[in-house]
Formats: C-alpha cells, structure tokens, sequence
C-alpha cells in the first residue's frame, strides 16, 4: 500500500482515462479537492471511500454531469473538455447508474437502441450489433424479452449492454453489486473480466470492500475530497482497506447476543394482497406503488404465475403471509428484489391495503389504520427508496428531520410546529450521526447518498419505536457508517425494539438477524438459521426457490413447483406456522 499522493501507475500510452488536479466546490463543501486518477486500460480500477468523501461528484465530472472546477480530463492521452454526458459518451465514456433507467414495457432491444437510434437503426442492423456485443462480452442478453420480465441481474447487463452499445471503451458502475446475491457478483465480475480482456476498462465505486480486492487491479482511495493514496489488492486486507479511507482504526462492531423475548409486538395474520389492491395515503407525501402483473424479479426462466389470480385478474403479490416478530427481535427477510418485499412494507406502514389478512401491533388490531397513526403509536419507518419515500429532496435538512413525526416532539409543541426545536435536534443526530453536512439548512439533495441515509436512520431512531420496518437500512452507507447504525439497531434491540429487516445485503441479514426468512413470489417459503447459514448459502436459497430446491434451509409451507415453476418436484412442509394452503392457488 502507497499512502502518499498517488503518482501515474503506469506509462502514458497505456491509461484510458486521467484525471489531475480535479477540485470542484460546493456552498460550504469542497467535494473534491486536487484529486488525481489514472486508469490504465484493460483493468477494473475501483474507487473508494467514505460516504461524502466525493466519489459521485468525481464519476459525474468524468461523466460530463458536472464542471470542474479546476483540473484537467484526459481521454487515451488528449485533453478533452466535457460540456456534457452525450460529450462524454462520444468520448468512449459509459456510466451505469446504481438505479436502473430501463423502461420496463419495452423489450431489451428497443431500451437499447431507445435514444441511439442513428447508431444502427432499429431494425435488423441494431439486433445484430446486440447479439454481436451480448456474445462477445459473455452478456447472455436476449434482444426481445420483455424487461419487466427480467430480474436484477439481467437488467444490470442490459444497462452495461446499452452503454457498450454506445460506444464505451471505460464504463463507470456505480455500486453495481448493491442488489445482487452473490452468484450473480461472479457472474457480473465474470463479465467484468471479459470486458478487461477486451481492453476495456472499468471504474468501479463500491462499499464492498471484499468484493473490491477480488475483482480491482487497482485501487484508488479517497477521504474528504482528497486522494490519499493507492492499494495494491493482493496485499491488502478489507480492514486495512477500511482504515485508510477512514484514516484511523476502525470501532469493533458490538457482538451479537440473542435478546429475542416473549412478548410480541407484531403478529401477521394470513396477509394478502393484490396488485390492484386499495391504497391509503400516508402522510409522507409518497404515492402508494401498485405493483403490475409479471413484475415478480423471479429470476431468469421462472414463468410469471397467472393462477394465483383474484377474480378481477390482479395478481396475487403477497399470498397469505404470517409471522410474529417479539420484543427483541430482528427478523430478517431475504429474498430477490420484487418477490413482495414492497407489498409486505406498504401493507406493514399503511401505505396499501390488506385484501385479507390482518396486521397486529401490540395485541391491536391495526389493519384499517391510516399511516400516521401507526407511525405515532411506535412504528419507524426506512424505507426502501430514500429519494421517493425517506426525504424532501429540496427541503433543508432540518424540514426533512420533521417529516413522517409531525405531531411528535421535538417537532411540535401541542398543536403547533417547534423549528426550534427540529433544528437542535437536527443538529443532534447530524453530529451522533456523523451526517457530513456543512448545516442544516442545506438542502437534504445536496447530500451523498450514504448521508441522506444516516438522517433518514438518525431520524427514525430518535422516536424510539417499538417495531421498526428497516428496508435497506445501510444501502450506500460506507462500512464505518455500517456498523454505527447496527450497532444503533442492537442497542434499541436489547431495549426491545422488533425489527423487521429487510435487505440485499445479506452479510447484514445473517449478521443483525435472530430469524430470518426467504420470500418467493410473494410467499414465505422458507426458514433459515442466521447463526449456520453462509452468504452463498442464502443466495441459493432466494434463486433456489425459483426451482424448488431449498438447500440449508428449513421450508416453511409447501412450495408448489409443479404450478407455478414447471418444476418436477414440490417440497414438504417443516412448520405450520405460515398458516394453511390457499384453495385459490
Ligand atoms: N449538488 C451538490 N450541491 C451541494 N453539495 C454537494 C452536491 N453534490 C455533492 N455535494 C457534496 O459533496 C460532497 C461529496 O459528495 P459525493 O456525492 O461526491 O460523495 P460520495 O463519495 O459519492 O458519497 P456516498 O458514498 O455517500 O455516495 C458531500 O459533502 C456532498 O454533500
């Protein structure tokens, strides 16, 4: 490891890309500041460091989103100014966003060629160039499925496809394995691989640090705006990785104790929902989602089920559902995105209705509750997307500290609003938080991402809920935040906080959860136990669901293969928990 300011790691004619002296400012912040990057050709060069420490700002530069302020971009050894992304992708220069920008009603060919239609047509020509790339690069995208159709994976390859399609000789991924299990980070870095061998190469920002000294040739590390050095990934560990883009010793996260009890704050009863199903307004301002038919993120090859069906022919996206979390307990659910996790929060907030079933909070009853109320009666709330449910982008930090615990202090003094009093504690969780912020008056936009979602935690966890819906409670927080905020959650735990957890990151499921639990297709389908069961492990249990083999894992109810999957055999049921079998299905 070289902690000095980084020299050119090679010579001239080998490196793609080569930032120098790159500073660029903001109201009160230097986000980056004369930062240096050289990214040789044909290697994955990843980019690290703390949230806020100026990793988008630099990939938006590059990008052509952003102006420098000062400093200078090459491009294969020419100086080159960008005026904007369409400048910068003439340039070779691709960026693959961490949320997806695909339509999903139109098929894989028509997202590709959806804007580049000059390049190739839309016709015979754009196919064959899809197939030409797909097979060169080991892609394996098929030009006329559906998109919606598609799970995560195969959506992230066609956004790699699309900018390859472009013309990208140095692609930008941003958090690419933040929603993948973790065969499909080797299948993605497999095709990573392929691209280098092709002399691509590859910018890749990350908060996996293992993930980063797997598949990185090098490593750039930036702390505060500022590159502080270069790693070499064969001679550094995760933790010296950690260190230096901390600049101090890690804290050793608490170890976990079980402080499940007896008592319980949640019961689930036989919850269903359909994807027309009712909606109520919550206060957050946020639409409720209507999920559409055939959006199941059921991986590749699994046929969207079409029997499980109410009579107006919506689909069944939670299917009798039901569990009890107790006090002191944090049950995790894993699953591959789109199988019901959201239907499950929005039915749990109050943001979509129950069709059947109940939810039970503290021996209530609050099925018909608005979601307010349930907020203010105990419930927190992370939610899965910061951006649409968790903030106010363009209001200040201290108006966003207020929302969703409108009527609660310190926010509000008897009937009226206290900004005095959401201003100090605002201030508060910016500093327990360690939310980098020049104020609290910038607004909660202006903030890194892994920032909006220390507030948004630091918010939530300041009411004291009794239950708590954590969605991707540490999605883009870099590891020192990581592990602040499950310390956070362990603590509230041991007081008796229930958590339902929900996650992509399932390092996080197996290390917060007491129980966990895999969702298919809108079902429970099976139990695992977080203090045996392996990451990869896991992984096959959510994809292996798909094809009804459930290794390392208890079943929780039959899971009819034949039926839904094609499959040739049906699991037997261990527990009766989950309640009985459906006729309907
Ligand atoms: N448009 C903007 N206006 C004001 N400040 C900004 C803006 N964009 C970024 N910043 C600030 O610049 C700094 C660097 O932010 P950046 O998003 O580049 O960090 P990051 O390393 O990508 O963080 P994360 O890992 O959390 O995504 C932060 O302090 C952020 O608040």
């Amino acid at each position: 490891m070289d902690a000095s300011s980084s020299p050119p790691l090679t010579a001239p004619s080998t490196v793609a890309v080569e930032l120098a002296g790159i500073t660029k400012r903001f109201p009160g912040v230097v986000a980056n500041h004369d930062i240096h990057l050289t990214v040789r050709k044909g290697t994955v060069h990843a980019l690290v460091g703390e949230n806020g420490a100026g990793k988008s700002t630099l990939m938006k530069i590059l990008y052509g989103m952003q102006k420098p302020d000062e400093g200078t971009i090459e491009i294969d050894g020419e100086q080159v100014a960008f005026g904007s992304p369409a400048d910068a992708i003439t340039r070779g220069i691709g960026m693959v966003h961490q949320h997806f920008m695909l339509a999903d009603n139109l098929t894989v060919l028509e997202n590709v060629v959806l804007g580049s239609e000059k390049l190739y047509g839309i016709g015979g020509n754009a196919r064959k160039k899809i197939k030409e790339i797909s097979d060169r690069y080991g892609l394996g995208v098929r030009p006329d499925a559906l998109v919606e159709d598609l799970g995560v994976a195969d959506r992230q390859r066609v956004e790699i496809l699309k900018v390859l399609y472009r013309g990208a000789t140095t692609l930008i991924l941003d958090e690419p394995t933040a929603v993948l299990v973790p065969q499909e980070v080797d299948a993605l870095f497999d095709n990573l691989r392929e691209l280098k061998s092709e002399g691509l190469s590859v910018i890749f920002i990350s908060h996996k640090l293992g993930e980063v000294l797997s598949v990185a040739d090098d490593i750039t590390v930036i702390r505060r705006g500022t590159t502080v050095g270069t790693a070499v990934p064969a001679e550094t560990t995760p933790r010296q990785l950690a260190e230096m883009m901390v600049g101090s010793e890690l804290p050793t996260p608490e170890t976990a104790e079980s402080t499940v009890t007896d008592r319980v704050v949640l019961e689930v009863r036989n919850l269903t929902v359909y994807a027309s199903g009712g909606a109520s307004l919550g206060e957050l301002g946020a639409q409720p989602e209507t999920a559409t038919a055939g959006s199941s993120g059921a991986p590749e090859g699994a046929d969207v089920l079409t029997e499980a069906t109410s009579p107006g022919a919506a689909k069944r996206v939670l299917d009798d559902v039901s569990f009890v979390i107790r006090a002191g307990e944090v049950m995790g659910i894993a699953g591959v995105e789109g199988n019901g996790q959201t239907e499950l929060i929005d039915a749990l907030i109050g943001l979509k209705n129950a069709d059947s079933g109940s939810v039970h909070f503290l021996d209530q009853d609050i099925t018909p509750w608005p979601t307010r109320k349930r907020r203010e009666s105990g419930v927190g709330y992370i939610p899965e997307d910061r951006h649409r449910q968790g903030l106010l982008l363009e209001a200040p930090l201290w108006e966003n500290r207020i929302l969703g615990h409108v009527t609660e202090k310190p926010n509000a003094k008897g009937f009226w609003l206290d900004p005095k009093g959401a201003q100090a504690d605002t201030r508060r969780i910016v500093e327990e938080y360690d939310v980098r912020t020049p104020g609290i008056d910038v607004t909660a936009a202006s903030l890194s991402g892994g920032n909006q979602q220390k507030l948004i935690v630091g918010r939530e966890m300041s009411h004291k809920p009794k239950f708590l819906i954590a969605a991707h409670p540490t999605r883009g927080v870099d590891v020192g935040a990581q592990a602040q905020i499950w310390d956070r959650i362990r603590e509230a735990r041991r007081e008796g906080l229930a958590v339902l957890l929900i996650s992509a990151d399932l390092d996080e499921l197996i290390g917060l959860s007491d129980t966990l639990r895999v969702i298919y297709d809108g079902r429970l389908v099976a139990d695992a136990d977080p203090a045996t069961i392996t990451p990869e492990e896991l992984g096959s249990a959510m994809t292996g669901a798909a094809s009804g083999h459930l290794e390392h894992v208890e079943t929780t109810k039959p899971v009819d293969t034949k039926k839904s999957l094609g499959a040739a055999e049906t699991v037997e049921t261990t527990e009766e928990a989950a309640g009985p079998e459906d006729e309907a299905r």
